[in-house]
């Protein structure tokens, strides 16, 4: 369980994040949509601890990053390092001995190779099989659609149905709305730093089309298409 109270996060004198108060619960999936600048990233790298923050973050792991496999928008690896070297270094990091890499290559990467060559979707795909072979108990995903193939996209999305089942942790940040309805349990709307919307899965459809209606409106009408 992760309780957010009062989180408010500022860069210089901008406000980015405005009195965020959520919670996160084990074996529920989690969306998180907005606009982009609307302060996503932002509120998980806050859970992961990457930036400073005011307000509470509280949970009953010991420390959350321990637990916490945060998948980046555009993950970056050092120059000579390669895709097993990598995957073998988180699981260092949580003192996961004896994992047979190779076979539980799901995504077919060509782990011998540099990660830092990999096209964005391979890197995405790799960082993702890091986190997931360090078996995490809270998985934030950024975007974890954005860049992959349409084959890589359906195995993500049972990869989170089986994370759920397992009673993780899942909070994903898309924009593609029908994706997160099929795998989400709430899905809540932040704008300019602040949540203006949640629903749950009996409301998802009301909330795409108050979103649809409140984003494009009639600007499509205006391009004048003939
Ligand atoms: N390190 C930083 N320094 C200054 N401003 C920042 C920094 N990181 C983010 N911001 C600003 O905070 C706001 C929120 O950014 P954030 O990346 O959290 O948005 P987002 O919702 O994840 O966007 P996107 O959908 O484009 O990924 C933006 O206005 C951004 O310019």
């Amino acid at each position: 369980m992760i309780h957010i109270k009062d989180l408010s996060k500022s860069f210089g004198n901008k406000l980015v994040l405005k009195d965020i108060n959520i919670s996160f619960e084990k074996g529920k999936v989690y969306g998180i949509v907005g606009e982009n600048g609307s302060g996503k990233t932002t509120l998980f790298r806050c859970i992961a601890e990457l930036e400073k923050y005011e307000g509470e973050i509280g949970t009953h792991y010991d420390q959350l990053k321990n637990h916490l496999g945060l998948l980046f928008t555009d993950p970056y690896f050092f120059t000579r390092i390669t895709g097993k070297e990598y995957i073998q270094l988180l699981l260092y990091a949580r003192k996961i001995k004896n994992i047979e890499i190779n076979s539980r290559n799901i995504f077919d990467l060509p782990l011998n190779q540099y990660a830092s060559t990999y096209s964005t979707g391979m890197k995405k795909k790799l960082a993702l099989t890091a986190i997931l072979l360090q078996e995490n108990d809270v998985y934030i995903l950024d975007e974890p659609f954005n860049g992959v193939d349409i084959h890589s996209n359906i195995m993500i999305v049972e990869i989170i149905k089986k994370l759920k089942e397992l009673g993780k942790t899942v909070i994903i940040s898309s924009h593609i709305f029908s994706t997160l309805a099929e795998t989400c349990d709430e899905i809540h709307l932040l704008e300019n730093g602040e949540f203006i919307k949640s629903a749950t899965k009996e409301s998802f459809s009301e909330l795409e089309t108050e979103m649809k209606k409140f984003s494009i409106g009639d600007l499509v009408e205006k391009l004048g298409l003939k």
